[in-house]
Parts: structure tokens; sequence; C-alpha cells
């Protein structure tokens, strides 16, 4: 599966979302060792706070599901924006918690635009699972 492909699920990731607050759809689709593809989208809230993104949604659907954290070769997102999307900060943490450093993601746009970087380009100076083992007793 190649970029295009796994972008093309996350378009079709993204006719799910939930989004009667934004009206802003976000797709996600997670590539996984097995050459499975995960979609996410995003679902927001009356409460607005506890609103979820695409990303997340696909890597704890992905989760919830069986896979194991770290097994991921590739995300693409995607939302209509005007160049390609990027995701929020909180999505940034969990990908560096659930996701190898030099993991794919692809961002994207309806227009076709397309950005490729990695989870440690997204997140630099990450705060992540081994900077609990210092004080661990
Ligand atoms: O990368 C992103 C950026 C935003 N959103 C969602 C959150 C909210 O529902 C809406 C507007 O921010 O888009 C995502 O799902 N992923
Ligand atoms: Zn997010």
């Amino acid at each position: 599966m190649d970029n295009q492909q796994l972008m093309q699920e996350a378009i079709k990731a993204r006719a799910k979302a939930y989004t009667p607050y934004s009206h802003f759809g976000v797709g996600a689709a997670l590539l996984d060792s097995e050459g499975n593809v995960h979609h996410g989208c995003n679902i927001e809230n009356a409460a607005y706070t506890p609103s979820n993104c695409a990303e997340r949604t696909a890597l704890f659907s992905a989760i919830a599901g069986g896979q194991q954290p770290r097994s991921f070769k590739a995300i693409a997102v995607v939302g209509d924006t005007e160049g390609p999307i990027a995701p929020c900060g909180v999505c940034r943490q969990v990908m560096v918690e659930l996701c190898e450093p030099d993991m794919k993601v692809i961002m994207g746009n309806l227009k076709g635009d397309l950005q490729e970087t990695t989870v440690a380009e997204l997140l630099p100076w990450a705060f992540g699972p081994s900077d609990l083992d210092f004080a661990k007793k």
C-alpha cells in the first residue's frame, strides 16, 4: 500500500466524521504491520472537550482491535485544508506513545497536496514512556 492508497483510505474514513459543531471533518487511515488499515474520524461532543481527533480514533481503535503498540507502519491524515493538514499536539503526543519515532505520517488535503514526515519530526523533544524510568523505584 503506497502513500496515495493510504490517503484514499483516509478520505473514506473522513466520510464517517461526526462534526456537528466545527463542520470540519478529518479522516485518518493507519496501516499496521500485517497490511490491515484502521480507519479513524473525528468525533465531536456538545461539551466540546470530550471530542476526539481522527488520528487518535484510528490509533485507539487499532489497539482495541488487538494491535500491539508500535506495530504500525504509517498513518495518513486528511482534512479540507489549504495545505496538508497538521495533526494537533495531543495527537502528536499519542503517536509518540503508540508509534515508533520513525513511523511515516502522511498529511494531505482534499486538493491532493501530500506531505510526508515522521512522528519524531512532528514532536521533537517529546516527553515519552522512557522519561518515567528515571523516577522508578
Ligand atoms: O489533525 C486534526 C486536526 C483537527 N481535528 C479535528 C478536531 C475537531 O473535531 C476539528 C476542528 O479542530 O477537527 C482532527 O481530527 N485532526
Ligand atoms: Zn488531534
